[in-house]
């Protein structure tokens, strides 16, 4: 029996592993001393792929009057193996465009109408198909890092996710540090990456970690957009050398690049230069002065081929380019697209087989779901520790609202039941406590994930982990900090108001109902894109459950029809569990003392036999609510557009 696998996601597909099923010992190929050096080295050989393209049409409906516009007319061209190819182009040309639905970032929506024939190795592929775009090491005009991490961290943390599960801690750490050195991070290599809020590293070191973090899992396809740019020049012709050395180990490498330097335009072997959504080149760069010189555009002497090609693109009218003989046609006889057969599949992959005993040799697969959970864990934790400005107010503000409501409501846990006022004001502050709870947790699990957003949809894109692996992370990170957020606030607020109940009881109220709200804080967070947007959306969450509680008003006063609303609140069930716990049957050797608690408990609705039910449904709305976040952040972890 044999299972067989379609690649380990890096780009290092097959020839790893062959099927020995004769004597059921797993071998390796043509695997010498040498060749295990290559598992400590960014730029060892590796499979490559061509990437081919043709009619490729980007339109933009017209509104009203207005008349269709086209943003990329039949582009065709493509990206061989082995090579650099440099997309270049006047301004809107359309370079960011076809990079982006070459990588599979970008398909038909509103007015925008795409159509496109991307072939693999002469596979068709449909590039926003997550199996494919994860194929595509990307690297954005954006750097979305994680602002905590420090650039070694950042190319660790990538090339541990996404290189082989075989690959040692030592492997990695020597990858690590070759990559660090040819980007020329050396110096930075260990402060935070910053960002807005954060002071860290140069916005050109930030940018050559971004590319370090796709480079370093030696992929088979390197996609960048704009890699050189807010780089000095002798960091961009570094970082040339380094795409250079990534072509030559037999990736296909693609970027598109305003203003190159002489040096660095010739670095380059293969490029596309676009005009008003057209192909006004393709072929090679050493090509480039003859194509324009015998159409009449001559490079003067000592002037810069990129800086010429350039002012003819945007200098002379495209009629007259037409004219000269710019805009070639497509001439390639590409065929019919090959179909998946026995070796490959169906993105033309070479197929690794493993026989039934597994690979104990050199295992391909990268880390399961442990691994993942436990390195985004650790991050999780690093980023707490680093950004002690927002773990400080977190806790500093629960430690000052919890004394001032200590202080407000002191030891009215202990007055007589019986004068109204006591037995208010005792209500009142185990209410406040519940929505201090709410409210103080729900907020930075709200906030988190439309802040982390653009670091997730990255990371997930370039297969780093799974959306469970990510989901449970944030999971565990959030119990354990509400866990002693609401610990704190637990220890001020029960021992200075007074209550009644034991402690251990009162933190577990107040610690699964903080769960619940965050449950449905990220669900909001994971539906919402904008953090602002997000923000802005909280009272939603808080307001109704205010409402229907019963403690503003009395559940018989809500209105019939919308009664019902109360029972998807966490703060209803919150609220009928403390109060049993903390008035029920209060003084039975008083009875005055003793109706007037259970008067309040039944207004409220609370009934001591349905204490493990209120449970029970705290514990499943926070369920529900975690599950509909995982699922919406499935569905739009594969969005980009
Ligand atoms: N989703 C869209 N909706 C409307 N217009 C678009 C859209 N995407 C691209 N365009 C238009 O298509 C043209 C090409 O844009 P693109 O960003 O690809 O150009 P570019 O060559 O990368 O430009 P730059 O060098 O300035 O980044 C521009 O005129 C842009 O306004």
């Amino acid at each position: 029996m044999e299972d067989v696998e379609s690649g380990d996601g890096t780009g290092n597909y097959g020839n790893e592993i062959a099927d020995d099923s004769n004597n059921n010992n797993p071998r390796v190929l043509d695997r010498d001393d040498s060749e295990l050096d290559k598992h400590d080295d960014p730029f060892a050989p590796r499979e490559g792929k061509t990437l081919t393209w043709t009619n490729i049409h980007m339109t933009l409906a017209g509104k009203g009057e207005e008349s269709e516009r086209k943003l990329l007319d039949n582009v065709w061209g493509e990206v061989p193996e082995k090579q650099t190819t440099a997309v270049m182009g006047p301004s809107g040309a359309g370079k960011t465009s076809l990079l982006n639905i070459l990588a599979g970032r970008a398909s038909s929506h509103g007015r925008v109408k795409i159509e496109s024939d991307v072939r693999l190795n002469n596979y068709s592929v449909d590039p926003t198909n997550i199996k494919v775009r994860k194929l595509i090491a990307f690297v954005a005009q954006d750097d979305s890092l994680q602002v905590t991490s420090t650039p070694r961290e950042a190319i660790r943390f990538s090339a541990k996710l996404r290189l082989p599960r075989a690959t040692t801690d030592h492997q990695l750490d020597k990858l690590t540090d070759r990559m660090i050195t040819e980007l020329g991070l050396t110096a930075c290599a260990d402060s935070i990456v910053g960002g807005e809020l954060i002071k860290g590293i140069s916005g050109g070191e930030r940018k050559r970690t971004s590319v370090g973090v796709e480079l370093v899992v030696k992929p088979a396809l390197v996609f960048l957009d704009e890699p050189t740019s807010g780089l000095d020049s002798f960091s961009a012709v570094q970082l040339c050398q380094v795409l250079k050395k990534v072509a030559n180990a037999g990736s296909s490498v693609f970027f598109t690049i305003h203003q190159p330097s002489s040096e660095i335009f010739n670095s380059f072997d293969h490029l596309i230069l676009m005009n008003k959504g057209r192909v006004m080149y393709t072929g090679s760069v050493h090509g480039v002065p003859d194509f324009f010189a015998s159409r009449g555009h001559p490079n003067p002497p000592n002037y810069n081929p990129a800086d010429f090609i350039m002012n003819v693109a945007q200098s002379v009218p495209v009629k007259q380019l037409n004219e000269d003989g710019f805009f070639p046609t497509d001439e390639r006889k590409m065929g019919e697209a090959f179909v998946p057969d026995d070796g490959k599949d169906a993105l033309g992959i070479t197929v690794t087989r493993r026989t039934a005993r597994g690979v104990d040799v050199y295992d391909t697969k990268p880390p399961g779901l442990v691994t993942q959970v436990k390195l985004l864990f650790t991050r999780e934790i690093n980023n707490l520790r680093r950004d002690v400005t927002a773990l400080g107010a977190r806790f500093g503000l629960t430690i000052f609202l919890g004394v001032l409501v200590g202080i407000i409501f002191l030891d009215v846990g202990k007055t007589d039941p019986t004068v109204a006022v006591n037995l208010q004001s005792h209500f009142g502050a185990l209410i406040m406590v519940l929505l201090m709870s709410m409210f103080g947790t729900a907020q930075p699990a709200l906030l988190s994930f439309p802040e982390e957003r653009p670091v997730f949809l990255r990371e997930y894109s370039t297969n780093h982990y799974s959306v469970i692996s990510y989901f449970l992370s944030r999971l565990t990170m959030e119990a354990v900090v509400t866990g002693l957020q609401v610990f704190v606030q637990a220890i001020i607020t029960y021992f200075m108001i007074g209550f009644q109940l034991s402690f251990g009881l009162f933190w577990a109220v107040t610690y699964s109902l903080a769960m619940a709200s965050t449950a449905l804080a990220v669900l909001l967070g994971c539906s919402v894109e904008d953090p602002k947007l997000a923000q802005e959306m909280l009272p939603i969450l808080f307001v109704p459950q205010m409402l229907f509680a019963g403690f503003f008003v009395v559940p018989d006063l809500i209105p019939v029809w919308l009664r019902w609303a109360r029972y998807l609140c966490t703060l209803t069930y919150a609220i009928r569990i403390l109060l049993v716990e903390e008035f029920y049957d209060c003084d039975p050797g008083n009875p005055e003392a003793n109706n007037a608690c259970n008067d309040l408990v039944s207004n409220i609705d609370a009934d001591p036999d349905e204490t493990w039910w209120n449970w029970l449904v705290l514990v499943a709305l926070f369920g529900v609510a975690r599950i509909f976040a995982l699922y919406i952040l499935r569905q739009k972890s594969t969005k980009f557009f």
